[in-house]
């Protein structure tokens, strides 16, 4: 009997670039060694944003490769508080400059100007909208509201002249009334699969409570249709344990991340965040950078 040794494919690498003109890359590490982005690219922050892990607690079945990232166990760089290695495209992270762009329902209607983009998902009030104003450091920029659906459009802020990032309306708000909840599903999933110049959907999770079944159904959602993805964990700030077995942000996050590997076959992206300490902030605008730098170089 010939027995035959498949590789194991990382589903996850090629689909969360599949909207990219993709030029076949490495994931394997045995040939590889990771390319360091010169110092001098990388964001100022007042904290260390970059951490190298212990070979111990490198496993490479657990991190995202970025395209083009050439990996060594020994000198691997990973974003603070993420699975996210850093590639030689992560520059110009800095955000100077941003502004409210339009509003839309149709994604015909959105910004034709070819510029790449980042749309911010995830359950009503679970800080798409705070999250939007952390990473431009702007506290009104997009509205926030302790009430949930208070974002009901399509809202694009360019930022840097440069870039967009997407503000979307909320999944799950139980009082929206049907027929709004039906269009708002309908825009959002039209906007992710035609939307050509979306580079990654940040799927946002809140990280102070146990997972919801609707997110792991919107994970697998857009795994299944091939829609690139970060996970986005929020309000990590809110760190006390609640009574009938409330856990810590850190054990939510391992949780979702056990319920969603069936999904994928390697994991996806995903970062630890709050908009109230900014936790998070510089390490998801690097890995915006080195999403974008490759998705213009491709
Ligand atoms: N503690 C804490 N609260 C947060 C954080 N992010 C958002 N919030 C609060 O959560 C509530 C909802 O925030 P929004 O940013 O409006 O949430 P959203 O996801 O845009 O909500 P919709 O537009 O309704 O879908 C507000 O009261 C925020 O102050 C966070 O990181 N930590
Ligand atoms: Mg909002």
């Amino acid at each position: 009997m010939v027995v035959l040794h498949l590789p194991r494919f990382p589903l996850y690498l090629v689909t969360s670039f599949h909207s990219l003109p993709l030029r076949p890359y490495s994931t394997t590490s045995k040939t590889t060694t990771l390319l360091r982005a010169p110092k001098s690219t990388l964001v100022s922050t007042s904290e260390p944003v970059i951490a190298t892990p212990s070979p111990a607690e490198l496993s490479l079945e657990k991190l995202f490769v970025p395209p083009e990232t050439i990996v060594s166990l020994d000198s691997a760089r990973v974003l603070n508080g993420s699975n996210i290695l850093l590639s030689n495209y992560a520059n110009d992270a800095q955000v100077s400059q941003a502004e409210f762009v339009k509003s839309s329902v149709r994604t015909e209607d959105c910004p034709s100007d070819g510029l790449p983009e980042f749309a911010l998902v995830g359950r009503s009030n679970v800080g798409k909208s705070s999250l939007l104003n952390s990473l431009v450091r702007r506290k009104k920029l997009a509205l926030t509201s302790k009430k949930p659906g208070k974002t009901q459009c399509i809202n694009h802020f360019r930022v840097n002249d440069s870039w967009y990032l997407v503000d979307l309306p909320g999944y799950g708000y139980a009082s929206a009334p049907q027929e709004l909840r039906l269009d708002w599903e309908q825009f959002t999933k039209d906007y992710f699969l035609n939307r050509s110049t979306l580079v990654s959907v940040f799927l946002l999770i809140d990280a102070s409570i146990p997972a919801k079944k609707i997110d792991l159904d919107y994970a697998s959602w857009l795994g299944l249709n091939q829609i690139p993805m970060t996970l986005i964990f929020t309000k990590c700030d809110k760190r006390k344990k609640t009574r009938n077995g409330g856990k810590r942000p850190e054990e939510n996050v391992n949780d979702f991340q056990d319920l969603i590997r069936g999904f994928f076959q390697s994991v996806p992206p995903w970062i630890m965040t709050s908009s109230v300490t900014n936790q998070g902030r510089d390490e998801i605008l690097l890995h915006m950078a080195q999403l974008r730098n490759y998705w213009l170089k491709h």
